[in-house]
């Protein structure tokens, strides 16, 4: 039992299904980077036991590596992550050791030990050209340091050789943690224009539905069913542009939004154009479909504001 480990497990059913699934068939499962977005709502699930920075540092491998082989966990969730994507541009190494070196031992760690590891990657490992949705097979060619980060550490974990799904999405928000939807909520009321990239074009992704989708998958993989990579993003696919407008319109805010190119936005991290995902094997293998980040956006913005 590593420390601040619960011994209390539950079955992996989320709140809305609890006493359904209660009971017999329950997988626990251990979930890493408890404080983000993702892990903050995998954490409400029963038989999720959440670990933070202060127990598993996953710039130290090894460690992190040792808590998988010593938990008497069903199934790893990896949700930490270096996700601030302009600063990796000057922290490389830091970024490669959190998203690939450590991901690869604890992947390793679980194969040993015969548990399906399940990892969290992005859109960001794709180059954003053309229009068409990327199939999980499609080559990739990441932009900026985060996105050769994450998919070295897809790589890792494939080459690990054991059960494995790598649950690759995109612009996750939620009313935990740091997103987009939330820097505009934080943008003074008095800024009455505001000139955000409209040429960038992807899914923007509940957290909890992340959350949600990593619990049946863990569970299905746990039983023998399914694993492999799998893209997952909300519907529709929209521009940071409009995602920014819906946010404004469910927070009742009247905010003028010019939408400009990303040539006049410079970042010290290049961003794909086309972050369009094809979500079907999800569909397909696990019975999970893409969420309406809309509907989503609007019970966020309500609970923030
Ligand atoms: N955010 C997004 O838009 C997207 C995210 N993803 C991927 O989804 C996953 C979850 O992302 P999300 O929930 O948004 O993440 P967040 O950015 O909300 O949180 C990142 C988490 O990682 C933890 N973390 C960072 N560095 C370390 C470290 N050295 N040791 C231990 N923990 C660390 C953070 O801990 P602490 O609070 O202590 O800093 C935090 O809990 C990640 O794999 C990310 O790459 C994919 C596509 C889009
Ligand atoms: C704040 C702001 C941003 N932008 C642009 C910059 C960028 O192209 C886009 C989104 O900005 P962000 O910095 O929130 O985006 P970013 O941090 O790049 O978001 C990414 O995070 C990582 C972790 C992922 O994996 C990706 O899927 C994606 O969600 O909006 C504007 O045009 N105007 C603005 O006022
Ligand atoms: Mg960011």
């Amino acid at each position: 039992m590593v420390p601040g480990e619960r011994t209390l497990v539950a079955h992996t059913a989320g709140p809305r299904q609890r006493g359904r699934q209660a009971g017999a068939g329950g997988v626990k499962v251990l979930v890493f980077g408890v404080s983000g977005q993702v892990a903050t709502h995998l954490n409400q699930h029963d038989w999720v036991t959440g670990l933070g920075r202060e127990q598993a540092d996953l710039s130290d491998s090894e460690t992190c590596a040792a808590i998988i082989r010593d938990s008497d966990a069903d199934a790893i969730i990896n949700a930490a992550a270096y996700t601030a994507v302009d600063r990796a541009e000057s922290e490389p190494d830091l970024a490669r050791r959190v998203n690939a070196t450590t991901p690869g031992a604890m992947a390793q760690a679980a194969a040993d030990r015969d548990i399906p590891f399940l990892h969290i990657s992005t859109d960001y490992v794709f180059d954003g050209q053309g229009e068409d949705p990327f199939r999980p097979d499609a080559s990739p060619g990441p932009l900026n340091v985060y996105g050769r980060t994450k998919l070295a550490g897809e790589e890792a974990v494939r080459g690990a050789g054991g059960r494995h799904a790598i649950l690759r999405t995109s612009w996750v928000f939620s009313a935990h943690g740091m997103n987009f939807a939330k820097s505009m909520l934080r943008l003074p009321e008095t800024r009455d224009a505001l000139t955000i990239v409209e040429d960038q074009i992807g899914g923007p992704t509940p957290a909890g539905a992340i959350a949600d989708a990593l619990m049946i998958m863990a569970r299905a993989i746990a039983d023998g069913q399914g694993g492999g990579t799998y893209p997952f993003a909300g519907a529709p696919d929209t521009s940071w542009k409009c995602l920014a407008r819906e946010t404004f319109v469910a927070a009742g805010r009247d905010v003028k939004i010019i939408g400009i190119p990303t040539a006049d936005y410079p970042t010290p991290a290049r961003r794909p154009l086309n972050s369009r995902l094809d979500c079907s094997d999800l569909a397909s293998d696990f019975g999970v479909t893409r969420p309406d980040w809309k509907a989503a956006l609007r019970d966020i913005v309500k609970e923030l504001t």
